[in-house]
Formats: structure tokens, C-alpha cells, sequence
């Protein structure tokens, strides 16, 4: 379980997490959302130890995550797939990481298999895709076959076979009882893959909560309707409050109404329906309106904030902690 607590993020002028608290529980895929420059990498590196919180706390069972005493044992992490020595080989890469964290050279076959690499793994990691090097991020989060996992924007440069599979792959690790935390700043990629979500924007929390619940809170719910008699059922949905807009063939999109009261209504008045399909608002959709006003860099406005804290970025970048 990874419990973080009042978490706090400054760089220099830029508060890149501020106050920040949620728990990832085992045995389920947690979305870790946020618009860019939200505090998402930021944040997950807190939790692993590898940039020192400004005040509050980020724990994995229980205690502050030490990489050099728990090591890839415990928690297993996919940050920034560029950051590899091209010139060694795959295998070779892995089997320095194994060795400093005393795992069995058995594991480097097992990822390398795991992640679709096993035919590449003498090859120079330098000649390796973008796509190719994000699987062998994740073959190295894997070696110590850690109970907790993390992956920053994993997708990224995948193509949509490799999408589809570590979605697949996410869920198995969920379902074998690890925590399992990834972190997008698209709502679709988590669609079909997180049981829940914690989003974040601007370095605070937005929402943690189950991805339904989330959907829900979009004001995009709506009802469509099927009838041979759109006009009938129009003129008897809208004095009672209903909006109602036509949709593909002979639907209706009715919102304002439940779905219950929209058949009792078309039964009082003896006017067949096909078909009446609630539908929650679209996760993108609650996303969007939740972080609206929490996101830095959307298209057209907010230039300044941008060049500002790209300024502070390199003005702290010099005072050493790095990313
Ligand atoms: N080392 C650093 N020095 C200064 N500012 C930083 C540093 N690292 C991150 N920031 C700033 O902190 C904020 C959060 O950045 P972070 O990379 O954590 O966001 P993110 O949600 O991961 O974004 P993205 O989706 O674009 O990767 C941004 O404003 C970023 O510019």
C-alpha cells in the first residue's frame, strides 16, 4: 500500500505538489491523473526517495521508501524510460540491475520474455524505439517482482498491440494482489484500465474515488430513448422539465429526466419505447470540467505561466535537484 500525506513540493517559486493526501491500495490498478505539469512525476518520485518532500510524507507499507536498503524487492518503478546507457544491451542492462539488488539472474530471461524484448535482448538499447525502451522500463520494474509498482505515462510511445498489452498486463498484476499505481494526462488510457482514480491538478487533489463514481460527477448524464413516436414523446417529456435533442436514427437524447421517469411517462401516455439507455457522462468529460481550471498548459491561454515556471525550472534545475 503507498500512503501519502500531506505531501508538499516546492521549486524555488513553483509549488509542484501542495498538500497533497491518498492511498493506493493492493489488488486494484490505481489512475494517477492529472493535466501536464500536474505533480504526477513529481509525486512519484517523492514516494520512491528520490526527491525529498519540502514537508508531509509519502510511505510504501508503512515506511519511507530507502531504494538502497528495500531496493527493487519491494516496489518496482517505470519513471523515465530515456534515462538507460544506450550502449549496453538489454540483457545487459538488466542484469546490472540484478545483480546491484541481489536478484537471481533468472529474473533478466523472465522480464525479457515477460515484455516481448527476449528477441532483443543483445541488441544495443541505443538502437531501441521509444516503444521498445518503455517495455524495457517496465522488464526492469518487474525483475524484483515487487509487491508495489509504479509507471509514469507508460503508454507513451507504444503502438496499440503494446497498449493493449500492458493493459492487460496491469490488471494481472492486480489481480495477483500487488499495488499497482500509473500515472496519464489522458483520460482514455485509463478508461479501460484503472479501478480507481486519484486526479490531481496544479499539484492538489482533485478526486480520489472509483472511476464510476468519477465518471458520475461529469454533468454530461443524459438518457436516450427509442420510439417510433419522437415527436409524441417530446411534447410529453418537455413540460415536465426534460431537454430533449435528437440523436442518430429515431433517438432521442433526454437529459433533466431519470430513466425511470421518462418510461413511466411514456407508458402513461401509451407511447412505445426500443429502447431507454442511461448513460453516465464520459470519464473524458468529467475530467476535462474538473481540471479545467487546474490545468497550465491548455491551448490558448496562460503563455506566461508556462514560460514562468519553465524559467524557475531551470533556475532550480542549477541548484541541483535534478530530475
Ligand atoms: N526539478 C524541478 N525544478 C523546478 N520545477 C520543477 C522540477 N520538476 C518539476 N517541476 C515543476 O513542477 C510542476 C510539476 O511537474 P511534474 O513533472 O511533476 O508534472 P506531471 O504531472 O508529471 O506533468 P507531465 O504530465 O507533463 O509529465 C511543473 O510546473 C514542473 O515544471
Amino acid at each position: 500500500m503507498i500512503e501519502v500525506n500531506e505531501l508538499t513540493k516546492r521549486y524555488g517559486a513553483v509549488t509542484a505538489v501542495n498538500g497533497l493526501t491518498f492511498t493506493v491500495r493492493p489488488g486494484r490498478v490505481t489512475g494517477f491523473l492529472g493535466p501536464n505539469g500536474a505533480g504526477k512525476s513529481t509525486t512519484m518520485r517523492m514516494i520512491l526517495g528520490l526527491n525529498r518532500p519540502t514537508s508531509g510524507s509519502a510511505t510504501i507499507d508503512g515506511h519511507p521508501f530507502d531504494r538502497h536498503k528495500a531496493g527493487l524487492r519491494h516496489a518496482g518503478a517505470l519513471l523515465d524510460a530515456g534515462d538507460v546507457h544506450g550502449g549496453r544491451t538489454a540483457a545487459a542492462h538488466l542484469h546490472a540491475l540484478a545483480r546491484g539488488n541481489g536478484l537471481p539472474r533468472r529474473r533478466v530471461a523472465e522480464v525479457l520474455e515477460e515484455v516481448g524484448l527476449a528477441g532483443v535482448a543483445r541488441r544495443r538499447i541505443a538502437g531501441f524505439s521509444l516503444g521498445m525502451r518503455q517495455r524495457l522500463g517496465i522488464a526492469a520494474a518487474l525483475l524484483g517482482d515487487p509487491p508495489v509498482l509504479l509507471f509514469d505515462e507508460p503508454v507513451n510511445g507504444l503502438d496499440p498491440e503494446g497498449v493493449r498489452w500492458v493493459r492487460g498486463l496491469f490488471r494481472r498484476l492486480a489481480a495477483e494482489g500487488r499495488t499497482v499505481l500509473v500515472s496519464s494526462h489522458l483520460m482514455s488510457e485509463m478508461e479501460n484500465t484503472a479501478d480507481h482514480l486519484v486526479v490531481i491538478g496544479r499539484g492538489e487533489l482533485i478526486a480520489a474515488q472509483a472511476l464510476a463514481a468519477f465518471a458520475a460527477r461529469g454533468a454530461g448524464a443524459s438518457v436516450t430513448v427509442r420510439t417510433p413516436d419522437p415527436d409524441g414523446l417530446t411534447a410529453v417529456l418537455t413540460p415536465e422539465g426534460a431537454a430533449v435533442r435528437p440523436a442518430d436514427g429515431r433517438a432521442l437524447t433526454v437529459t433533466g429526466l431519470s430513466a425511470a421517469r421518462i418510461g413511466e411517462l411514456a407508458h402513461q401516455h401509451r407511447i412505445m419505447l426500443y429502447e431507454l439507455a442511461p448513460r453516465t457522462a464520459s470519464l473524458e468529460q468529467a475530467f476535462m470540467e474538473l481540471t479545467a481550471d487546474r490545468a497550465d498548459y491548455r491551448a490558448d491561454s496562460r503563455a506566461d505561466s508556462w514560460a514562468d515556471s519553465r524559467a524557475d525550472y531551470r533556475a532550480d534545475s542549477r541548484a541541483g535537484d535534478r530530475r
